[in-house]
């Protein structure tokens, strides 16, 4: 579902985020991405978006280019960025429909997911008020519907527990094993090793922008915990 095939990024004043970065998430993995502040995870979920242009390589999303085929690759996709900036001065509920339009949900489907994930995240009762009224964890829950609610093919998530409450955490993660079972493929950046290391059935660990270990989350383990691992993986830094 997605390919990541040889990415490089510089930034301007010779700052190179990521280099030669190469990754496949396939539909029904969650595929975490770890690595330490400033390593390049965010720098990557960036180009994988198309917010950020790149360098080097080709990022392939359902078979297509992201370069040729920009639209195609994003109605297939959805973000959750780690700072949910929303548009403030909309309604919850006008954030919401704004996101079902461009995604083209009917009526009745944007109606049912709404309603579901609205009770699910506890925030049936503020759809209506400002977005600039909520707290940091309320625009979170709002970007994670905005995001699940259409079912997307691809769905990237760069640290999506900070600011969650455990049920909202909880209700997440449930949410992330019921979309992998329907085929979508999930792309993940988390310094919650343990969330990690229960949730994803693949990870890759980036390490000054060059991706360090990758594959199976049991095999890049081993007998180890996670925690041990990256801790060894990255004592050098
Ligand atoms: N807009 C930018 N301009 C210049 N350099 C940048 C920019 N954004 C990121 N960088 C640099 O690129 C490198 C990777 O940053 P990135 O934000 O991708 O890291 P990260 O792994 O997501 O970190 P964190 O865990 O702190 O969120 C860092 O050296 C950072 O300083």
């Amino acid at each position: 579902m997605l390919k990541i095939e040889n990415l490089t990024k510089h930034y301007r004043g010779g700052n190179c985020g990521i280099h030669h970065i190469n990754l496949e998430v396939q539909a029904g993995d969650i595929y975490g991405f770890l690595g330490s502040n400033g390593a390049g995870k965010t720098t990557t979920i960036k180009c994988v978006t198309g917010i950020h242009d790149f360098d080097h390589g080709e990022i392939t999303i359902n078979g297509l280019s992201l370069k040729r085929h920009a639209l195609e690759c994003k109605q297939v996709m959805a973000y959750i960025p780690d700072n949910p900036d929303l548009y403030e001065n909309m309604s919850g509920i006008h954030y919401l429909n704004f996101i079902a339009d461009i995604y083209k949900m009917n009526q009745f489907q944007r109606t049912e997911e709404i309603e579901h994930y609205a009770n699910l995240f506890n925030l049936t009762e503020f759809l209506g008020n400002s977005i600039s009224s909520y707290s940091h964890g309320m625009k979170q829950k709002l970007a994670i519907i905005s995001a699940v609610m259409h079912h997307p093919k691809l769905l990237l998530l760069d640290e999506p527990f900070v600011g969650l409450d455990p049920k909202a955490a909880f209700e997440l993660k449930k949410i992330m094993k019921s979309l992998v079972e329907k085929g979508t493929a999930i792309f993940i950046s988390s310094h919650v090793l343990e969330v990690v290391e229960k949730l994803c059935n693949k990870i890759a660990i980036i390490q000054s922008g060059s991706i360090i270990a990758n594959g199976e989350t049991e095999l890049v383990k081993g007998h180890s915990s996670l925690e041990q691992v990256f801790l060894e993986l990255t004592r050098n830094e």
